[in-house]
């Protein structure tokens, strides 16, 4: 193949150096063996994020392996297994109805098959599976594979606050990296335009241009047109960005409402609640950039987001109108998908205990009183209030 034949250009978007965006295409080089892509995961957002890898597997024939392998934590929908309806209707019936998925996604519901031979897994499930799945792939994923977790939430655990990419590279010996964004799926499964963030570090063992995963495949991997994607180097930022904003803040963000309070209040609540998140960052992962927090779409304009439309959000409102727990509401509301933030908050909640930090993280601390404790959700601004006295 001539020098320039073997390069591909990605004309529809912008790769970043730091922030500095180009509008210039992007020269990418053909892969000595196309790269073999794996989604673990098929709920609302892994199936949308599948079908955003598959289309573009099929389109850059050069760089990626056409079928795209997508695991199926299996179930029966009215006694028809998931995997069969996916691979023969492609549809996504249970977590993402009405949206047609890629022919060349096939469901598999074999995890250590689904990556055998394998050079790039996308993880996507809620993160409370996460250890279960890791310790099964254990021994099965070869050290040259490279991930990119889409998860958002913490593992919180004997060694502390864990990113969850951090954690893959630990259980699984690979590079992984985050991606992360103002990402309601349903939005992005209906292919409306939307904005994300890919953060990785290239590893030391890397292997070179069209060998190895770098920021141009991943930016061939996920950008559609609809889906426009910038690459940076922030891993720490963009994931504390996605754990915090839904699971420790968001859930009041609609409680004003539900309140009958109004926009004043919500904007207080996300005020507070960005400045938590960052403080949160900048304390337990100093090496997250603080411009992440306002520049990429990982950051404010996923809270921005998330607060105006996401599930954790319905779940607050139900809440607050309702007077149901936590946890009826999810299951009344999400048939099956699950409202992390209820967990991350528990675990955060119990990480600055341990470290002492908890008088630090007021609208934290206010969201996990309400949710485990019954603390009245009318008393936050005093909650707020009493905690920063405290801090004087
Ligand atoms: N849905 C959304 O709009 C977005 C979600 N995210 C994040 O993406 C990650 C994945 O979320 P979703 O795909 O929306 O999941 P989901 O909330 O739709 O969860 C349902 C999924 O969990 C699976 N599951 C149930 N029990 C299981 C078990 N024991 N072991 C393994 N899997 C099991 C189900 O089969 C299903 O695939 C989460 O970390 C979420 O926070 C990120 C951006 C947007
Ligand atoms: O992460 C999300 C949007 O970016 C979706 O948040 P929910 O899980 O609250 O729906």
């Amino acid at each position: 193949m001539s020098a320039a034949a073997d390069r591909l250009n990605l004309t529809s978007g912008h790769l970043n150096a730091g922030r500095k965006r180009s509008s210039s295409s992007v020269s990418l080089k053909a892969a000595e063996k196309p790269f073999k892509v794996t989604v673990i995961g098929s709920g609302n957002w892994g199936t949308t994020i599948a079908k955003v890898v598959a289309e573009n597997c099929k389109g850059y024939p050069e760089v990626f392996a056409p079928i795209v392998q997508m695991w199926v934590f299996e179930e029966e929908i009215n006694g028809e297994k998931l995997t069969e309806i996916i691979n023969t209707r492609h549809q996504n019936v249970k977590y993402l109805p009405g949206i047609t998925l890629p022919d060349n996604l096939v469901a598999n519901p074999d995890l250590i098959d689904s990556v055998k031979d394998v050079d790039i897994i996308v993880f996507n499930i809620p993160h409370q599976f996460l250890p279960r799945i890791c310790s099964q792939l254990k021994g099965h994923v070869d050290s040259h594979v490279r991930a990119i977790s889409c998860l958002k939430g913490f593992e919180v655990g004997a060694k502390g606050v864990q990113l969850l990419s951090s954690y893959i590279t630990e259980e699984l010996g690979i590079q992984c990296g985050a991606l992360s964004g103002a990402n309601i799926a349903t939005e992005v499964a209906q292919e409306h335009w939307s904005e994300t963030t890919v953060a990785y570090h290239i590893p030391k063992d890397f292997r070179g241009e069209g060998k190895d995963v770098d920021h141009k495949v991943l930016k061939a991997l996920f950008h559609r047109p609809y889906f426009h994607v910038s690459v940076i180097e922030d891993v720490a930022g963009i994931s504390i960005c996605g754990a915090l904003k839904k699971r420790c803040c968001l859930r009041l963000w609609f409680r004003p409402k539900g309140l009958g309070w109004g926009n004043n209040a919500s904007a207080a609540i996300q005020r507070v609640g960005l400045g938590e998140i960052i403080r949160f960052g900048q304390m337990f992962f100093p090496e997250s950039r603080e411009e992440t927090y306002y520049q990429e779409s990982a950051g404010v304009a996923d809270l921005i987001t998330t607060c105006a439309g996401g599930r954790n959000v319905k779940v607050a409102r139900l809440m607050a109108t309702s007077g149901k727990d936590a946890w009826e509401c999810e299951k009344e509301l999400l048939n099956g998908q699950s409202a992390q933030g209820l967990i991350t908050c528990k675990e955060v909640h119990e990480w600055l205990e341990t470290c002492g930090s908890v008088e630090d993280f007021p609208l934290f601390e206010a969201v996990y009183q309400i949710v485990y404790n019954n603390y009245p959700m009318k008393n936050l601004p005093d909650m707020i209030e009493e905690l920063d006295l405290h801090e004087d």
